[in-house]
């Protein structure tokens, strides 16, 4: 269990993260989702004890993280800028990892390098940025860590190599409860695999939620009515957005069963169906709800 207790970071005046409360799971996987400059490299470098905090704490299986040498140890940490030794080669820097993380597997490396295929003669300055990210990426994950902290690591990879991190990310975490939080500007990237997810703005959280209930709970409905409902339709509960295009109506709501069919159906509906919704959309009908926006009259 990671623990984020109200976490707040300063950078001289200025407050990056601003009460920041976050329990991530054992063997699950959270994302973290925001615009730049929402806070999210500052808040994975303060889960990875890199970083020590104005206010607030981050545990460990109840340990504190910062300035926690047997802590960090458990955790990898994947940056969006990864400054390893520029004149080393990558087969140098495999042996210094092994040296130092006592779990290291060459074998783990051999078996990822056959996915990222880097000649390892070649020297960390004739890497790009995309392969830098794979030589980090690898040398992370051959570490075996408990906890797996990843920064935009799509960012610069290619579609079929980005494919494979995510299944090999999947994989690790069924096989040994591996933790992993992982930042990126896209929900849609991070839907497939995340369990938890939450989005940050302006360093604060803006929404937090699991996966599988939203999914569950919110549905966009495409529904046809019997006559005019335009005031019975507002008066619906549980029905957070209305759009009407033609005579039909698009309604979302936030809690999808049995009881809102039968309301729909009262109120005259002949045709209902489910059209789906894409979780970008969740967040944004949800995030209105919570802004106090609501529906639109
Ligand atoms: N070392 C620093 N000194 C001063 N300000 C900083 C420092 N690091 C980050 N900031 C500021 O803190 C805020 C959050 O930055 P952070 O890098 O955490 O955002 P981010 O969500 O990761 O952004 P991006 O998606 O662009 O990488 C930004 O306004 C940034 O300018």
């Amino acid at each position: 269990m990671i623990e984020v207790l109200d976490v707040r970071k300063d950078f001289g005046d200025f407050t990056a993260l601003d009460d920041i409360n976050i329990r991530i799971k054992k063997g699950t996987i959270h994302g973290i989702i925001g615009e730049n400059g929402a806070g999210k490299t500052t808040l994975l470098q303060i889960l990875a004890g890199i970083y020590d905090t104005k206010e607030g704490k981050v545990l460990v299986e109840g340990e504190e993280v910062y300035d926690n040498n047997k802590v960090k140890h458990k955790i990898g940490y994947v940056g969006d800028r990864n400054q390893y030794f520029k004149d080393y080669k990558i087969r140098e820097i495999v042996e210094f990892y092994s040296g130092i993380y006592e779990n290291f597997s060459k074998t783990d490396f051999q078996i990822y390098n056959k996915i990222f295929r880097l000649n390892l003669d070649k020297k960390i300055k004739q890497l790009s940025k995309g392969m830098q990210m794979r030589l980090s990426l690898m040398l992370n994950l051959s570490i075996r860590p408990e906890i797996l902290i990843l920064d935009e690591p799509t960012s610069g990879l290619d579609a079929i190599v980005k494919k494979d991190l995510l299944d090999i990310l999947i994989d690790q975490v069924h096989e040994r409860e591996l933790t992993i939080v992982i930042s990126s500007h896209h929900i849609s990237e991070l839907e497939k695999i995340c369990d938890e997810i939450t989005i940050l703005n302006k360093g604060k959280i803006k929404y937090q939620s699991n996966i599988d209930e939203i999914k569950e709970n919110v549905k966009k409905l495409q529904v046809v009515f019997e006559g005019d409902v335009e005031k019975e339709i507002h008066q619906l509960e549980n029905i957070i957005d209305i759009e009407k295009i033609g005579s039909v109506y698009y309604l979302v709501t936030d809690n999808y069963g049995e009881v809102l069919i039968a309301d729909l159906k009262e109120i005259g509906a002949q045709l209902i169906e489910n059209i789906g919704i894409t979780l970008e959309e969740v967040f944004v009908y949800t995030s209105k709800i919570k802004e106090g926006s609501g529906i639109d009259e």
